[in-house]
C-alpha cells in the first residue's frame, strides 16, 4: 500500500517516532542515546522520521540523519508546530536550524488546542502562514494532528488542502473523535496513527483483542506488534512507532511478507471495538 501526498511525495511506512520515550522539551543538550536510536532506526531501514518542536529531539534527529550517511532526499522528515504557533515562520526556521535541514517533507499543526486568546493566532491564520511557507519550498506538504472533523471543517475552504491528519489510532481507538476516519478517507486526507501499539501496554493488556492477535501471530509466525501494525496499514493508515531496541525496530519494520485476509482485518475491528483505550488527550475528547 502506498500513501501519496498532494506534492506527489510518497510517505514511507511505517514511520519512526522521536517523541514519547525521548521527550525532553526545554533541554538543549544533545542526548546521545536518542541520536544512536535514530541512527539505528535509519540503518535498519526506516525512511520516515516523525519529530516535533515539543519533543526537544530536533537536534538529535538532524544529527542522526547526518551520521546515518543516508542522503537527505531519501528520508521523509516530519516536524510539528506547537506551542510556538504564534509565529510559524520563526518556529519553522528554528526547527530547520536545529535539524540542520533546508526543508521539511511534512509540517503539522500538532494539535487544535489553541486560539487567538491562548496563543495569539487562530487555526485559520496559522494554516495560511504554513501554506505560504509551503509555497516558498521550505515544506513539501502541510497537515495537522489531533484534529476532529469539526476542526478540519474550519480549513475546508483553504486554498491548500490538508495533506495529513496524525491521530491516535489503534484497535481499541478506531475513532479518535466521531467519524474522523471516514471523513479523512473520503476527503483524501492521509491518516497517520500514533501509538498504534497502545493495546500492548500493560494498562491495556488482557482485553478482547489479545486472543485474536495471538491467534493471527501464531498463524503468520509474527509477533503481536506486527499483526497490529499490519492491521493499521490495511485500514489505509500510516503507523508511527518508537523503539530504541534494534530487534523491535526490525520487527516493527518487517511487515511486507504477510497480508491479513479481509475477514481477519474485520475480526480485529470487531474485537477492538469491544474496549476503549486511549493514551493521549483523554481530557480533551469525549470517550
Ligand atoms: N501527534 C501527537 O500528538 C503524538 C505523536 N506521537 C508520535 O508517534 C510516535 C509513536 O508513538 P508511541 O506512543 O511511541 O507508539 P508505539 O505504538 O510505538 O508505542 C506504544 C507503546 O507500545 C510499546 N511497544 C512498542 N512495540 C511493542 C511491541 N512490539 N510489543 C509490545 N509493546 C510494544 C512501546 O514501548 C510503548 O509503550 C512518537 O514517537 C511520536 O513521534 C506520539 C504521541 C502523540
Ligand atoms: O506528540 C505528543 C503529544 C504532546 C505532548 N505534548 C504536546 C504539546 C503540544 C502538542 C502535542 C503534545
Amino acid at each position: 500500500m502506498t500513501f501519496t501526498l498532494p506534492s506527489g511525495a510518497t510517505v514511507p511506512v511505517p514511520g519512526f517516532g522521536t517523541g514519547t520515550k525521548w521527550y525532553k522539551s526545554g533541554d538543549p543538550s544533545i542526548d546521545r542515546n536518542v541520536v544512536d536510536a535514530i541512527v539505528s532506526g535509519l540503518k535498519v531501514g526506516y525512511r520516515h522520521i516523525d519529530c516535533a518542536e515539543v519533543y526537544g529531539t530536533e537536534a538529535e534527529t538532524g544529527l542522526a540523519i547526518k551520521e546515518s550517511g543516508i542522503p537527505r532526499d531519501q528520508i521523509f522528515v516530519t516536524g510539528k508546530i506547537l506551542p510556538k504557533i504564534a509565529n510559524p515562520r520563526a518556529a519553522l526556521e528554528e526547527t530547520l536550524k536545529l535539524m540542520q535541514l533546508d526543508y521539511l517533507d511534512l509540517y503539522l499543526i500538532h494539535a487544535p488546542f489553541f486560539d487567538e486568546k491562548s496563543h495569539g493566532i487562530s487555526i485559520e491564520k496559522a494554516w495560511e502562514i504554513l501554506s505560504e511557507l509551503k509555497g516558498e519550498g521550505k515544506i513539501r506538504d502541510i497537515g495537522v494532528s489531533n484534529f476532529s472533523v469539526a476542526d478540519l471543517e474550519r480549513l475546508k475552504d483553504a486554498k491548500e488542502k490538508v495533506a495529513v491528519n496524525q491521530i491516535e489510532f489503534n484497535p481499541y481507538l478506531q475513532n479518535q473523535t466521531p467519524g474522523i476516519v471516514d471523513y479523512c478517507q473520503k476527503k483524501g486526507i492521509i491518516l497517520e496513527a500514533y501509538t498504534p501499539l497502545g493495546p500492548l501496554v500493560p494498562a491495556a493488556k488482557g482485553g478482547p483483542l489479545d486472543p485474536v492477535v495471538n491467534k493471527l501471530a501464531a498463524k503468520y509466525g509474527r509477533d503481536a506488534g506486527q499483526i497490529i501494525l499490519k492491521w493499521v496499514i490495511q485500514r489505509g493508515i500510516v503507523p508511527i512507532t518508537t523503539s530504541a531496541k534494534v530487534e523491535r525496530q526490525k520487527t516493527n519494520l518487517d511487515l511486507d511478507a504477510f497480508t491479513l485476509t479481509s475477514e481477519e482485518v474485520k475480526e480485529i475491528d470487531e474485537a477492538g471495538s469491544k474496549k476503549h483505550f486511549r493514551s493521549y488527550w483523554a481530557h480533551k475528547y469525549i470517550p
